[in-house]
């Protein structure tokens, strides 16, 4: 069993350095783009990080004096140039620098995990850096298990929970009765053809099984 525990940071506004604008340092760009502020170092980008909106561009080989500068500041680096030792030297200034920082070469003491998103729903994989073919074969899999209905019921749920907070005074009914409508059948099936319908029910539910 691995010894990393997934946890969710909220990444808004972040400054994130990435070294290497190869196929690695645009997965990791695209993973925090449009939240973070991305900042993409390399002699070469390829198509994709050229064309990325919203990330700064830096077209250079980052020598190894430079590496302080360029992550002053920064929540998170990443090391993903081809050169293993370049990345080595990037993980040790971060560290002494005390920022976060993960390595497309592994052991660094921060793991990027794959990511499946369905509305509100976020699910993080990996296997402590073991097997990443099998974090990516896992994440087709469940991304295929789960279907648009799990994201209505967080939406569901959470329009729900906003009227018991009203209605319902004791902490432990609200439970119950929010588990209710996770095992009604029927509150699903309506979901499938339409949101307002399954709503509907689940507010008659409350009606009926409130104290
Ligand atoms: C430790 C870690 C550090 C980190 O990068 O955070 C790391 C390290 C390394 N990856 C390597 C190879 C591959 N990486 C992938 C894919 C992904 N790698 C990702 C994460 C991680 N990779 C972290 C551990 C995650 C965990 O614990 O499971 C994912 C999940 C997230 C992401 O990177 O965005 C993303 C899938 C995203 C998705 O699609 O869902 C594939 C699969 C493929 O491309 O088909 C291969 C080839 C097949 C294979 O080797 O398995 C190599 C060897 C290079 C070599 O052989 O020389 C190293 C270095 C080493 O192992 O030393
Ligand atoms: N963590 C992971 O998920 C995976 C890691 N890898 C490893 O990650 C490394 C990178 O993989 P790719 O992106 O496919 O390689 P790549 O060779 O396509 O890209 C590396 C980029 O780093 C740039 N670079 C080199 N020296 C630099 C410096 N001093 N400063 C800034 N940029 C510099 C290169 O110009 C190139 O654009 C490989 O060494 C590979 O072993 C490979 C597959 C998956």
């Amino acid at each position: 069993m691995s010894d990393y525990l997934p946890l969710y940071i909220d990444f808004k506004g972040r400054r994130i350095v990435i070294f290497g604008g190869g196929g690695v340092g645009e997965r990791k760009a695209r993973y925090f783009s449009g939240v973070a502020d991305v900042t993409v170092v390399s002699p070469a980008f390829t198509p994709a990080l050229e064309a990325m909106g919203g990330i700064t561009r830096i077209q250079k080989a980052a020598a190894r004096e430079e590496i302080g500068e360029l992550i002053s500041g920064a929540f998170l680096v990443i090391a993903a140039t081809g050169d293993e030792e370049f990345n080595s030297a990037v993980v040790r200034e971060a560290q002494s620098a005390g920022i976060l920082v993960n390595s497309a070469h592994g052991e660094s003491g921060v793991i990027l995990p794959s990511r499946i998103t369905k509305g509100d729903i976020s699910v993080a994989i990996a296997t402590g850096g073991k097997s990443p073919a099998m974090s990516k074969y896992l994440r087709q899999r469940l991304e295929a298990a789960l279907g648009e209905e799990m994201a209505d019921m967080v939406r569901l749920q959470a329009d729900v929970r906003e009227v018991l907070k009203k209605v319902v005074p004791e902490q432990k009914d609200r439970e119950r009765l929010l588990w209710d409508i996770l095992k009604t059948p029927a509150v699903w099936e309506a979901m499938k053809t339409s949101y307002d319908d399954a709503l509907t029910l689940a507010l008659m539910m409350i009606e009926e099984r409130r104290p």
